[in-house]
């Protein structure tokens, strides 16, 4: 198994759920960490939590200028981004007919355009070092389309051609990229389920399962997962 100590990773969606959880694992095994988020104040939350360098910048996933400052950031403070952590998303249910193009146009800017804009400007400096890890975050949704997240689902197949295309070319720069595809997990942006919330998957869950990803020899790494609860029950 590789050691992460003192590499250094961007996770984008830093401020809660999966992000948060996944900045607090990397933290630990003693990763420095830059986290991105809308709002400071919570970001810096999440920077108290951490055991290790970290530091934190506000980026709007929607704004190109903004994901180009938050890398520059990172290279400043920390010299190389070993790690990106593309975890930043939103997701609005609705059925097909009742979903605005706005809904759509908005979950594809953040979950697609975001993701395309964030791997565009990190990866050149991964090629130079001929190294690097890229940590996608698609879904099961990205695996099967269900009624009401007809929209969502098609950004997070989006994510997954993306993903496969980009992966393909860039392993010829020692780059590994990982799909994530996590179903239910307990965070803000699955809300209110029916679901028993302990039977649930929880964002540290999600953490563990890249950490220990990322530890792999890196001669090799899992192309894409799916994550399941063991036995969600009703409550
Ligand atoms: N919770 C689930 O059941 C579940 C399942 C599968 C996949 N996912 C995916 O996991 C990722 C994280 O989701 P989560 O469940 O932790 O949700 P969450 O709502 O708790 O966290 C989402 C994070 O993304 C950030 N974000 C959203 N829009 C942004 C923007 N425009 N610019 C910058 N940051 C933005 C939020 O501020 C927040 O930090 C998402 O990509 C989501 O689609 C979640
Ligand atoms: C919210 C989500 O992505 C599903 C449940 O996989």
């Amino acid at each position: 198994m590789e050691h992460l100590t003192d590499k250094v990773a961007l996770v984008t969606g830093g401020s809660r759920g999966i992000g948060r959880a996944t900045a607090i694992a990397l933290a630990a095994e003693g990763v420095k960490v830059a986290i991105t988020g809308r709002h400071f104040d919570s970001l810096q939350e999440t920077i108290e939590l951490l055991e290790t360098e970290a530091t934190a910048v506000v980026c709007d996933m929607q704004q190109a200028e903004d994901i180009e400052a938050a890398v520059a950031h990172t290279i400043e403070t920390f010299g190389q981004i070993d790690i990106l952590v593309n975890n930043a998303g939103i997701m609005k249910t609705a059925s097909f007919m009742e979903t605005s193009l706005e809904d759509l146009r908005e979950m594809f800017e953040t979950n697609v355009f975001g993701m395309f804009q964030m791997m565009q400007q990190v990866i050149p400096h991964m090629i130079d070092r001929q190294s690097g890890d890229v940590v996608n975050i698609a879904s099961m949704s990205a695996v099967n389309s269900s009624p009401q997240t007809a929209a969502y689902s098609a950004t997070k197949f989006a994510v997954t051609g993306l993903t496969e295309g980009m992966m393909r070319e860039m392993r010829q720069h020692n780059i590994r990229t990982f799909t994530i595809n996590p179903s239910a997990v307990l965070t803000d942006l699955i809300g209110e389920t029916s679901l028993d919330p302990e039977t649930m998957i929880h964002p540290e869950d999600i953490a563990d399962v890249i950490v220990s990803q990322l530890k792999l020899n890196r001669r090799t790494f899992i192309k894409t997962n799916q994550i399941w609860a063991t036995n969600p029950v009703q409550k």
